[in-house]
């Protein structure tokens, strides 16, 4: 799969390679200002002239200064696609949703892939967790469902967010990732160490974005016609097969293409490789919820086996790739709490946070009418929302903008099926270290796998200094003894090496890496 990405870039210019936007195109017209008026060849040459007296100068220039907006706090590094859902079961024994009735019926979609620590421009190839946030335009509106390569979150204090935020980004004095940081917040908040445990493991360093599961996490409610109601979990479960990289070959492709993952994303699309996932969703009735002997709302931790069914969904495909950037993926904003009819939608305290904090994010990001931007927009909507800084579109013209009205302004429906009161979900806080262990133990296949984590975990320990390392090796040894005696082992064999053995190694893993980029 590698060598594939060599041969896609040998010949990036060549007629139908998968570089397809080098195309050149039909000619498009005379050059105009931005206030459509022609530009005269004299304003493109400033040399011996009164750069002063060039206005359309001053317009480039001053847009130029402008053309950056911030960048997301988290999950900054992205590229989009385009596509779509096909139903191939009807749940609609399940959900009023309109998107998940009916075999064969298709919905558009835009989809956002991420990585969520690296600031825009960062590198693809990390141990980070990656993202895909999704757009269904639905008839009943734009349903967005927010995943991650894994299958749990970090913590389910939602005070967490801004914390972790700040541990995990920049040291504020030397601008640089900062193990010790990270390190302390971990044994401070030892609830994380799950997701990091996830982290360190072999699918976190992915083959792409393509070779991914995503999970939107949560337990989202939903409801039928005659308002049952089921909680469940949405499972993206990629069509390729999961795939990784060792930490020698993304050593290799982090140093070749830091854009490998939407590189990869991009030439697959345009060679017609479009990449698929199946949804499934993981399924518990109301009555299963009062037998279960865990918390099924507590996002830092899986259904157990067997308390739980899954049925099929749909078939989620990318078939296209965005045409600009800056307009369909920058500009997109995506808000889990964008749900239809049908998909009430999670209830834990993490999700109520996250109700508030996209949107709000979105209003500095792209402004207050950031729905009105296309990528974002549904396929109908009338409100009494009006006016703000632009894209205004249409505005809605001259129809009544309060409500009630005696004009015929947008009427609200009655929704039958939807359930009149909702269930108030209190959490433990007690940290619970049995599911780190499962994972450790059962969850991960082999001993070498088991050997690799503890090499990851150990590896961003060397670093840090002996307070922090002693809480991290505690920590680690009481989740699993083994857990912590290997990486105490790597360790201490990491810090025996003489510095001129490790420039010998550095030396090593150079040429390894260049050894490997001949095979692609
Ligand atoms: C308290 C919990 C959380 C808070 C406050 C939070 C907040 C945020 C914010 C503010 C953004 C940037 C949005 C923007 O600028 O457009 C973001 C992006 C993102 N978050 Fe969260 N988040 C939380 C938990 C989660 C969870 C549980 C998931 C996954 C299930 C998740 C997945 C993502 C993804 C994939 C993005 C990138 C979206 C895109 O591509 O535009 N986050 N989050």
């Amino acid at each position: 799969m590698i060598r594939r990405r060599r041969a896609a870039r040998a010949a990036p210019l060549a007629q139908g390679s998968d570089r397809a936007h080098y195309r050149v195109f039909e000619p498009i017209g005379v050059w105009t200002k931005t206030t459509g008026d022609p530009i005269d060849l004299r304003d493109t040459i400033f040399l011996n002239t009164d750069v002063f007296e060039n206005k359309h100068h001053f317009v480039v220039g001053s847009h130029l200064n402008r053309e950056r907006i911030p960048e997301r706090i988290v999950h900054a590094k992205g590229f989009g696609a385009y596509g779509y859902f096909e139903v191939t079961h009807d749940v609609s024994q399940y959900t009023t949703a309109d998107i998940f009735n009916g075999i064969g019926k298709k919905t558009p979609v835009v989809g956002r892939f991420s990585i969520a620590i690296q600031n825009l421009g960062g590198n693809d190839v990390v141990r980070e967790t990656k993202g895909l946030a999704m757009k269904f335009y639905t008839k009943q509106g734009n349903l967005d469902l927010i995943g991650l390569h894994l299958p749990i979150f970090l913590y389910k204090e939602p005070f967490d967010f801004a914390q972790f935020v700040h541990a995990f980004k920049r040291n504020p004095k030397t601008g640089t990732f900062d193990n010790n940081m990270r390190w302390d917040f971990l044994t401070l908040r030892p609830e994380h160490f799950h997701t990091i445990m996830w982290l360190m493991s072999d699918i976190s360093l992915p083959d792409g974005y393509r070779k991914i599961h995503y999970f939107p996490i949560h337990t989202y409610e939903i409801y039928n016609k005659k308002g049952e109601r089921y909680y469940v979990k949405f499972n993206f479960r990629t069509e390729l097969g999961v795939h990784n990289l060792t930490n020698a070959q993304g050593a290799a492709i982090a140093l070749e293409d830091p854009d490998y993952f939407n590189t990869d994303l991009y030439n697959a699309i345009v060679k017609k490789n479009y990449p698929a996932w199946r949804l499934e969703m993981d399924i518990l009735t109301r009555k299963d919820l009062t037998k279960v002997d865990y918390d099924p709302f507590d996002v830092t931790r899986l259904w157990k086996r067997g308390t739980y069914r899954t049925v099929p969904i749909g078939r989620l495909v990318f078939n296209r790739v965005v045409e600009n950037n800056f307009k369909d993926v920058e500009q997109s904003g995506f808000c889990p709490d964008n749900l239809v009819p049908g998909i009430v939608g999670p209830l834990d305290a993490v999700f109520k946070s996250r109700r508030i904090f996209y949107q709000d994010a979105q209003n500095y990001r792209l402004g207050s009418n950031f729905a009105n931007i296309r990528v974002n927009s549904p396929i109908y909507d009338k409100t009494y929302v009006r006016d703000g800084m632009p894209p205004l579109l249409d505005n809605m013209k001259d129809a009544p903008n309060y409500y009630p009205n005696s004009f015929n302004g947008p009427m609200p429906y009655v929704d039958e099926s939807r359930p009149t009161d909702r269930m108030v979900i209190l959490h433990r806080n007690a940290i619970d270290l049995q599911p780190m262990a499962e994972f450790y133990n059962e969850i991960v296949e082999s001993d070498a796998h088991r050997q690799r984590i503890a090499d990851n975990l150990a590896a961003s320990l060397v670093e840090v200094i002996p307070d922090i390392e002693k809480k991290a090796l505690r920590l680690m040894t009481l989740i699993d003894v083994d857990l912590g005696r290997r990486v105490r082992a790597t360790l201490t064999a990491l810090r025996a090496v003489d510095p001129q053995e490790r420039q010998r190694e550095i030396a090593q893993c150079i040429a390894n890496a260049n050894e490997i980029r001949k095979h692609y």
